[in-house]
């Protein structure tokens, strides 16, 4: 009797909708913002769901105890990629991000995490705070272009610390080149133009006039040859600045100075660059766009977080490096501002690489692991009104949570948004690093004010992407004071020689 229980107890997936033979649960999971969907149904099957795509069995990760215990504590065996032949199409095998757990994806892992360690970053700050006062120029000049002007700050800070290249936004620059190339890498995904070959492989022999992705190996093919030239001639770049002696210590000139003992071929720098570019760039520049829309939408905290820079750095000084332990409340704005509205609400999902069970479930080798960071950052016994941002909760608790007496708290993480477990993201000081420094150098410059009345609706406001930002909204930059358009001015001026040094 015994060993019959235990088998029926470890021989399934935790519990989750009914699946269909061939697709499983695919035709009800909604193309855009599943998320939504996975925390419905973890209201009826309980915190982890199981779910069949195709044939491949999935988990969504719902709770941060089971992301906890799972990915955080069994990273040996929840840390790989489902290989997607799109992406493998479009960027080859050298996407970090992208790679199955083993020996190549530790390789490059390494060289990333160690390029982005708080030492190295210390190095790079100048390039942030310059690029930052850059920003805020910018906005001065053309406040309505908001939007271009984030971008091209997040895409400058790579460019400057990867490729040693100077950052500016105009037709056919290089910035303008990746964040094209971004918008159909997202069209791809996110407008269903491909077919799910990861899940139904057999989809890849249907003639494309059969089914509802015509065009699609031309579309990648496109992107592919796109993607190839523009890395290709940013790394040729770096080189060139690298044999005249300049641009020396970015990440590329580094790799490429040790390319002979050891190192990487051009192929895979070319590929590295590229992770850098498209994990740090649109991420950070979303994650600001979400502040914005945030902080102007609730004027009494916008009021309280300048009164904190403003007593930090007087009225004489533009804000130059921030220690989020120094400014609290503009911290708690970062953290809530991810917690409310994460840019990546399923992260990348993970997968198993050994048999494992979990409460008396089994999970096989070769599992989808889905962290619905969405669900956990919403979820109602955790936090107070969830769907309000609240700054001040992560004032009145370290997590922002409602009962701060969780006992198992020393093994949370402080937010979800940078995903979790061996993938968790390694750029994320570098991402708090620039985003403190321009959300500071933002709020003691102007008011923010909306044009008109703004919408902050998850399922009216935001983009249907993988992702996931605010759709456009106008804005007003109002300078606080002349003075601090001169103190700009000058500050700018400074900052502008700084960056000569990459063009
Ligand atoms: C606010 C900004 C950012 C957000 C919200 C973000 C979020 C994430 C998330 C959710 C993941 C997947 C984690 C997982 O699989 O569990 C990830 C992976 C990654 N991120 Fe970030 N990221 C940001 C900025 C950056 C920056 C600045 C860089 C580098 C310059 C970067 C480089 C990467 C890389 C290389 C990976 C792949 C890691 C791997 O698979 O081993 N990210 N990021």
């Amino acid at each position: 009797m015994g060993p019959l229980v235990g088998f029926v107890l470890v021989s399934r997936l935790p519990p989750g909708p009914r699946a269909l033979p061939i697709i499983g649960n695919l035709h009800q999971i909604p193309l855009t913002k599943p998320w939504l969907k996975f925390a419905s149904w973890s209201h009826v099957y309980g915190p982890v769901t199981g779910l069949r795509v195709g044939t491949k069995p999935a988990l969504v990760l719902n709770d941060w105890t089971a992301v906890s215990d799972l990915l955080d504590k069994k990273g040996s065996i929840y840390s790989s990629r489902l290989l997607m032949p799109i992406v493998q199409r479009v960027a080859g095998d050298h996407h970090t991000a992208f790679q199955a757990y083993g020996a190549k994806w530790r390789r490059s892992r390494k060289t990333i995490s160690d390029y982005l360690k708080d030492t190295e970053l210390d190095k790079r700050v100048a390039i942030q705070e310059a690029e930052a006062t850059q920003l805020v120029w910018d906005l001065c000049q053309e406040p309505e272009q908001y939007r271009d002007a984030v971008l091209r700050y997040f895409g400058a800070i790579i460019l400057a610390s990867v490729y040693g290249i100077r950052g500016q936004w105009y037709e056919g620059g290089y910035l303008k080149r990746f964040f094209d190339m971004e918008e159909q890498w997202a069209a791809l995904f996110d407008k269903g133009q491909t077919p799910p070959l990861e899940f139904l492989p057999w989809l890849e022999y249907v003639p494309e006039w059969l089914t509802p992705w015509r065009g699609w190996r031309r579309k990648t093919d496109d992107l592919q040859k796109l993607q190839s030239t523009v890395y290709r001639e940013l790394l040729d770049s770096t080189k060139k600045r690298l044999a005249g002696g300049i641009g020396e210590d970015c990440f590329l000139a580094m790799l490429l100075k040790k390319q002979h003992v050891d190192g990487y071929n051009d192929e895979e720098l070319r590929g590295l660059g590229g992770v850098m570019l498209e994990g740090g760039a649109e991420t950070s520049a979303t994650t600001l766009l979400t502040f914005l829309l945030a902080i102007s939408a609730h004027p009494g905290f916008q009021k309280k977080a300048q009164e904190e820079i403003d007593a930090a750095f007087g009225e004489d000084q533009i804000p130059g490096i921030v220690d989020g332990n120094k400014l609290p409340f503009l911290k708690a704005c970062f953290l809530e501002s991810i917690r409310w509205r994460p840019i990546a609400p399923t992260a990348i999902p993970h997968y198993t690489t050994q048999d494992d069970t979990y409460n008396g479930y089994s999970i096989p080798a070769g599992t989808i692991v889905i962290m619905n960071t969405w669900a956990l950052h919403h979820d109602k016994r955790q936090y107070d009104r969830p769907e309000d941002f609240n700054p001040m909760r992560f004032i009145d608790s370290k997590f922002g949570l409602k009962d701060a007496t969780d006992p198992r708290d020393d093994t949370r993480r402080e937010t979800y948004g940078f995903g979790a477990g061996r993938r968790v993201c390694p750029g994320q000081k570098m991402a708090e690093d620039s985003l403190l420094s321009s959300i500071s150098k933002l709020l003691w410059s102007f008011d923010i004010i909306p044009r008109g009345k703004l919408d902050t609706g998850i399922r009216t406001a935001f983009k249907d992407a993988l992702v996931c930002g605010p759709k456009d909204f106008a804005l007003h930059f109002r300078v606080r004071s002349e003075r601090k358009k001169d103190l700009i001015q000058n500050a700018w001026l400074e900052a502008n020689k700084f960056l000569e040094r990459f063009e």
